[in-house]
């Protein structure tokens, strides 16, 4: 659980900082807001996000499932800024472990409510389902825009950046992985 006092009292310390006058109307409830924001945006770091691959399916199902277009928001841990866009998960179930697809979501969502990297994010999604599932594969594809490239600093709006994942069988095999990547829409940039 996030102290939200603690973030009240610093928020209303940077409207200070910035030559803003906390009292104001616009801005009197905006420390608890942005208290209650914080809450949600960075939930994910009171929760083992891996916890919603516990329960499984015993479907004999060992073909790829891959579940695209996830929606992606996370929050830059350098500037504290949004990232988002899109997640694309695919793995290759062993026999009798088979998740629900919304786990796979809710997995990308719990681990994207942290402060983050997007090459940390997209690796902890593998590993949580390599881990909890032992499936032959995973591969994990993350496309997003990080406002901290767009508003300030470099100011690149519409730069995408790209990572993946690759686990098991999707790593060991480039037709598995081209496969996968043909699914979601890339071409493969991964080469062995
Ligand atoms: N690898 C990686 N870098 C990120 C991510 N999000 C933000 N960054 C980068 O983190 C870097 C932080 O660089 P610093 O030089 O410490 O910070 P800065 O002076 O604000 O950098 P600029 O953004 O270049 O103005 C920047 O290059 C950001 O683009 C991410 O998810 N992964
Ligand atoms: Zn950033």
């Amino acid at each position: 659980m996030v102290d939200k006092e603690k973030i009240e009292i610093a928020v209303r310390m940077i409207l200070e900082a910035i030559g803003e006058d906390p009292e104001r109307e616009g801005l009197k409830d905006t420390p608890k807001r942005v208290a209650r924001m914080y809450e949600e945006v960075f939930a994910g770091l009171s929760q083992d996000p891996s916890e919603h691959l516990e329960r499984y399916f015993a479907e004999e199902h060992e073909e790829m499932v891959l579940v695209k277009d996830i929606p992606l928001y996370s929050m830059c841990e350098h500037h504290l800024l949004p990232f988002y866009g899109k997640a694309h998960v695919a793995y290759i179930p062993r026999k009798g472990k088979v998740t629900g697809l919304s786990k796979l979501a809710r997995v990308v969502e719990g681990f994207a409510k942290r402060p983050q990297l997007q090459e940390r994010l997209t690796s902890q999604i593998a590993d949580a389902i390599m881990e909890r599932l032992n499936p032959r594969g995973v591969l994990v594809v993350i496309e997003a825009e990080h406002m901290c490239m767009t508003m300030r600093g470099v100011k690149k709006p519409g730069s995408k950046t790209i990572t993946s994942a690759v686990r098991g069988i999707f790593a060991t095999s480039v037709a598995t992985r081209a496969e996968a990547m043909a699914l979601i829409g890339h071409q493969s940039p991964l080469r062995d």
